[in-house]
């Protein structure tokens, strides 16, 4: 038994009331039904209806289940890019993204900045021939975000043709995206909706399951079961093609009904609200300093400090008081702290992190 808080960047806190649904989910034996039973896609439907409401997505856009965000880049290469991808990389994942592109045989070029700063997008050229453009939109390894109205300045940069896709892993649903200045965006649960991992929800619009579809007519293959077309006609049916992870996504519908009732509002509210208390705290600090310099880059949601006494003593001094926060990403692990911002920690939590880490550190 352990009275941990996680402040870590994901798997991280889970939502509070996720253990009562557990419970609920063993008394009702939600993990031997079937995959094709009437109960499951009922449990996949109030699922999807309840991402579509908290996240106001518009009709022209599906909501596809698969394993992690990982697999997402994959699928999304795989189904809508024939020759070129482009890139924005500022940390590890976005880094990552563009890699998988190459490692599938796509030309992946990007336009990079250094690890923890956020673009100007006016200076980004994006080249005509690229048919995806990912963007990051919160960097987990580095804390920087791109405010929604860049992400809105892309469209008129990129191609006629090309798919702007937009990576809130760690972020959503605190961006309030216009999806309609964008073509697909996805996230893992293990972030900001407070689950266990295993789970990555991918949101697509017309013109990306259209491009997946030329590409099939085109005899280009776009995978086997997690293929567009194949997630498509069985999402259609309240299914998926394999047996999915019937326990997340029932945990999910559970915890998007508590965060439908609280309202995205409250909870974007609530999540800049906790922010400002650790970064004017971070700002503060004698050990700490703010690693995303420009205010408009520091994202609300994974939040980055410099640090002078190692990551790890940081979490040695924590402990006692039953408190975690994220080491630095690869070699930023002891000299930098990421702390998790999600709607699972409640005000009171951030209160408590930040009143320890003043008296602990300084
Ligand atoms: N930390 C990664 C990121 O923020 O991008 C993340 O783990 C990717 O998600 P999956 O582990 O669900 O693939
Ligand atoms: O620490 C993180 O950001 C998550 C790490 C992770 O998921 C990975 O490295 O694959």
């Amino acid at each position: 038994m352990t009275n941990k808080v996680y402040f870590t960047p994901g798997p991280s806190e889970l939502y509070p009331s996720v253990p009562e649904h557990m419970q609920a989910a063993m008394a009702n034996k939600i993990g031997s039904i079937s995959h094709r039973s009437q109960q499951f896609k009922d449990i996949y439907a109030h699922a999807v209806s309840g991402l579509r409401q908290l996240l106001q997505l518009p009709d022209n856009y599906e909501v596809l289940f698969l394993s992690s965000a990982n697999e997402i880049w994959e699928r999304a290469i795989q189904n809508t890019v024939e020759h070129e991808s482009f890139h924005l990389v500022n940390g590890s994942f976005s880094k990552r993204f563009y890699e998988i592109s190459s490692e599938l045989g796509r030309k992946a070029t990007k336009y990079e900045v250094a690890f923890g700063e956020g673009f100007n997008v006016d200076k980004i050229e994006i080249p005509a021939s690229a048919e995806l453009v990912a963007l990051v939109q919160n960097e987990t390894s580095s804390g920087a975000c791109m405010p929604v109205a860049d992400i809105n300045k892309i469209r008129a940069k990129a191609g006629e043709e090309a798919l702007i896709f937009v990576d809130v892993v760690s972020s959503m649903p605190n961006p309030a995206l216009d999806y309609s200045k964008i073509d697909s965006a996805y996230f893992s649960v293990q972030k900001c909706f407070g689950l266990p991992a295993g789970l990555g929800v991918w949101l697509l619009n017309d013109r990306c399951i259209a491009k997946a579809e030329a590409l099939v007519a085109k005899g280009i293959s776009v995978g086997s079961y997690h293929s567009v077309p194949s997630l498509l006609s069985k999402a259609k049916a309240n299914q998926t093609p394999e047996t999915p992870n019937v326990l997340n996504i029932y945990l999910l519908s559970q915890v998007l009904d508590e965060m439908n009732k609280k309202s995205v509002d409250a909870i974007r509210q609530e999540t800049e609200a906790k922010a400002k208390l650790i970064y004017d705290y971070i700002g503060s600090s004698e050990n700490f300093d703010i690693a995303v310099k420009k205010p408009e880059h520091r994202s609300p949601t994974t939040i980055i400090a410099n640090t002078k006494l190692p990551a790890s003593e940081v979490n040695k001094r924590l402990a006692p008081f039953d408190m975690a926060v994220g080491s630095g990403y690869g070699s930023y692990k002891e000299s930098q702290i990421r702390i998790a911002n999600f709607p699972a920690h409640a005000v009171t939590q951030v209160q408590a992190l930040v009143y320890k880490l003043q008296e602990l550190i300084g």
